[in-house]
């Protein structure tokens, strides 16, 4: 017998690609049980499949970095809790992370795909139910999104959960209205703008070295669950004099689009992850 729990939970994080750097997700998980009635005549409980599931998924992926640990291109070591990796890009450039163990993934493959991390999450999955299942299914889908959205890594220091993490990441859909018309051009010149971004607030940057022949961006702080380093090329950063709260990006959006736009009447929806964001609002 087969039991499904479709949109079970969402998991906001980050992954390590070869060529776009950090790419901050929102992946939509989709779970399927295969295994015997038992003498409920259920396969599982629903309570106990949403349960054991989300927790798993939620602790183990969710605001996490995840990293191929069988990569080529990574340099990985551990000192007592601190994890520290090298990830070398195809362009040649490189991206430096310290941090606590817990704000990475270590996936056990060369290269992250939906299909990687889903088959990675069933192994350990299975495992994480008390009852014996014959097989256990997972697949991660994206929102569907007709206009404009930017995928996006960041770290906020002063939240006193997960959200912490130097580098996790949300994939987020971007309105925008013009004059009360709805601006496609705008969102698209965001999107654009913060396509496979890490956004980063100024105060937590530490230095800009140039490192064989190209410039990076050192960013360093500390907070509840650590110490957190990194360092990634400028290229792919974005900075901000706030913090990187969705609050304080949708704020941002609005000063730079008005700056841009003068005169116009703006009004800015910023999402982070599915189905919550925040508004800004200009000239109105
Ligand atoms: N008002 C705000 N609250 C939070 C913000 C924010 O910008 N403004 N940001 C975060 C984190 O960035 C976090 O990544 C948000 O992810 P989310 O998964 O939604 O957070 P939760 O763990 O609280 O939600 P779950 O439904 O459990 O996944 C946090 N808060």
């Amino acid at each position: 017998m087969l039991l499904f729990v479709d949109n079970l939970t969402n998991v906001d994080f980050s992954y390590l690609d070869p060529e776009r750097g950090i790419v901050g997700e929102t992946w939509l998980a989709n779970i399927r049980l295969h295994g015997a009635l038992n003498d409920e005549s259920m396969v599982c409980d629903f309570g106990k499949v949403k349960k054991v599931a989300r927790q798993w998924l939620d602790t183990e992926l969710d605001h996490r970095l995840a990293v191929p640990a069988l990569s080529e291109q990574l340099n990985l070591s551990q000192t007592g809790d601190t994890l520290a990796l090298t990830w070398w890009l195809k362009s040649g450039e490189s991206i430096e992370i310290t941090c606590p163990r817990q704000a990475i993934a270590l996936v056990d493959t060369d290269i992250l795909t939906t299909e990687s991390i889903a088959r990675w999450c069933e192994t350990q999955l299975l495992n994480a139910f008390d009852q014996p299942l014959d097989k256990l299914d997972l697949d991660f889908s994206t929102e569907q999104i007709d206009g404009a959205f930017y995928h996006y890594s960041h770290g906020l220091k002063k939240h006193k959960g997960n959200c912490q993490r130097i580098a996790h990441g949300h994939r987020s859909r971007i309105d925008i209205w013009r004059d009360g018309v709805k601006a496609p051009q705008l969102e698209h010149t965001w999107a654009e703008r913060w396509r496979d971004i890490y956004i980063g607030t100024a105060e937590d940057l530490i230095g800009q070295p140039h490192i064989a022949g190209a410039d990076y961006y050192d960013f360093a702080y500390t907070s509840d669950q650590g110490e957190f380093t990194l360092r990634l090329p400028k290229a792919m950063c974005y900075l901000i004099d706030t913090d990187t709260t969705v609050e304080c990006l949708a704020e941002h959006i609005a000063v730079r689009t008005a700056q841009e736009n003068p005169g116009a009447a703006l009004r800015i929806r910023a999402f982070e992850g599915i189905n919550k964001g925040a508004e800004a609002y200009r000239g109105q």
